[in-house]
């Protein structure tokens, strides 16, 4: 039986999350759990926990610790026979401990991407907003301008995703990411790609999920062979 395989996407806002996660779960399978997809669509399905996130999310903050373990592990425990891939999730230091108490990641991937390439990309970015699917003028446009793909309906774009708010929401990430970080460093599964554009990573994330994915578990590694 293969066995499952566990990891989390980190970045910037605009790093490339959202688009290498896509390509991850298409390439290899995973299941992506982005956590504000998840967040929207219990905003969308009026849950508790969506109700109060929605009290959070309107005012630019982020979503206390509590309530997004409480939204997120379920979901885990759902989809545990299944390899995934977390997007969004752990953004603190707090939820990065209790998900190490849940389970153990094979691989965290972190994204580097220069300032001035997240002002820029940030600045194109359209969204749908009932799908989270995501779309950039340059990178990858919409077949008809200003629609999404799929269903035909109109495009949006993220207050914040405007330059004046985006120096302060990088350096926000910054702050709250570097202990999480540093967590999955002295853990040796931190796997850190730099670059200004997400065809010269992808590459590089490709071959390194190949070798973990079809590696032994490390248990198995140990295990005398005769
Ligand atoms: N792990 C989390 N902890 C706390 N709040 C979260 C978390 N994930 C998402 N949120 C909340 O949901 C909102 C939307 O999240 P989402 O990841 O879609 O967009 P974002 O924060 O603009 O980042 P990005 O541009 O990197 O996708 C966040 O601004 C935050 O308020
Ligand atoms: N120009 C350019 N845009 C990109 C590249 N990679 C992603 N994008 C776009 O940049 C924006 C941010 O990417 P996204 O995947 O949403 O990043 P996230 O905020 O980290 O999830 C989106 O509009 C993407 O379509 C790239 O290599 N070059």
């Amino acid at each position: 039986m293969a066995r499952i395989f566990r990891a989390v996407i980190m970045g910037p806002p605009g790093s490339g999350k959202g688009t290498i996660s896509e390509r991850i779960a298409r390439t290899f399978g995973l299941q992506h759990l982005s956590s504000g997809d998840f967040l929207r669509e219990n905003i969308d399905a009026r849950t508790e926990a969506g109700k109060l996130a929605k009290t959070y999310i309107k005012k630019g903050l982020l979503v206390p610790d509590h309530v997004m373990t409480r939204l997120l592990l379920p979901r885990l425990e759902e989809i545990a026979r299944h390899s995934w891939l977390l997007d969004g999730f752990p953004r603190t230091l707090a939820q990065a401990q209790v998900l190490n108490s849940a389970c153990d990641l094979d691989v965290v991937i972190s994204l580097n991407v220069p300032f001035e390439t997240l002002k820029e990309r940030l600045r194109h970015r359209w969204i749908h907003p009932a799908s989270g699917r995501v779309y950039n003028l340059v990178f990858n446009p919409p077949r008809v301008k200003g629609v999404d793909d799929i269903t035909g309906e109109p495009l949006i774009q993220h207050e914040d995703d405007k330059a004046e708010a985006l120096v302060a929401r990088l350096r926000h990430y910054k702050d709250v990411a570097k202990p999480v970080i540093d967590l999955y460093k002295s853990k040796g599964i931190l796997h850190t790609f730099s670059d200004t554009d997400t065809d010269h990573i992808w590459p590089h994330i490709s071959s390194m999920l190949s070798v973990k994915i079809t590696a032994p578990t490390p248990s198995a590694q140990s295990t005398p062979t005769h």
